[in-house]
């Protein structure tokens, strides 16, 4: 997918940002938690979510309360429909316990 072609999609996963990293296109997004292991229990809401679709994402969890999220198609090195289908996916998460109340989501 082109980097044109991803712009077309970004209005359906709001929140997250298209970022071109040494050529490979890629779909982030970064939340504040609560604490360490609220970070590990969202990372296991993300899992499940991401096994359901037999499609995964980066996960970051670091200075203990700051998650980033990175998605791409690591198959072709780029982006397809179906990083933006996870992205929407992780989106509908009820998450809100998890996060640090004054995070401004990102
Ligand atoms: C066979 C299996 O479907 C593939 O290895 C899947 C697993 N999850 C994946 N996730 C991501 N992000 N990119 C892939 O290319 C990918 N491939």
């Amino acid at each position: 997918m082109t980097e044109e072609a991803a712009s077309e999609f970004m209005s359906k996963v709001p929140g997250w940002k298209l970022e071109n990293e040494g050529g490979t296109l890629k779909l982030n997004r970064s939340w504040k938690v609560k604490s360490f292991t609220k970070g590990l229990d969202f990372f296991q809401a993300v899992a499940e979510v991401a096994e359901a679709e037999g499609h995964h994402p980066d996960l970051h969890l670091v200075g203990w309360n700051n998650v980033k999220i990175d998605i791409w198609t690591h198959a072709v090195g780029g982006l397809t429909e179906n990083d933006f289908i996870l992205a929407a996916k992780i989106n509908m998460l009820d998450l809100q316990h998890l996060l640090r109340r004054k995070a401004t989501v990102v």
